[in-house]
């Protein structure tokens, strides 16, 4: 799968922030069961898609990073699954 600019891709995603290989974003939801919530739901569609993103949750706060494995940077999966969060978080 072809590799994005991970600047470009997080200039259209509202909070995210581009790396080398990688965009990430810092949620932070009411408490631990809202921040729990949004990871279920999005577990659910990760797997799915089997794809999968690293992430760090302490109490509200769910710290992601996206990248694609398998192509060694930023994809069209990350993409969508970065969309899917933005939907799931609002
Ligand atoms: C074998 C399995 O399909 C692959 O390892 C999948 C699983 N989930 C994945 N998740 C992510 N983020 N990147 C991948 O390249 C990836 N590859």
């Amino acid at each position: 799968m072809k590799c994005l600019d991970p600047k470009d891709v997080a200039q259209n995603l509202p909070g995210w922030t581009g790396g080398d290989d990688f965009i990430t974003k810092v949620f932070k939801f009411g408490d631990f069961a809202e921040a729990f919530g949004f990871m279920t739901r999005i577990a659910i569609i990760a797997d799915k898609m089997d794809h999968h993103p690293e992430w760090f949750n302490v109490y509200n706060r769910v710290d992601v990073t996206l990248t694609t494995h398998d192509a060694g940077g930023v994809t069209q999966k990350d993409v969508t699954l970065a969309e899917a969060m933005e939907t799931a978080a609002t």
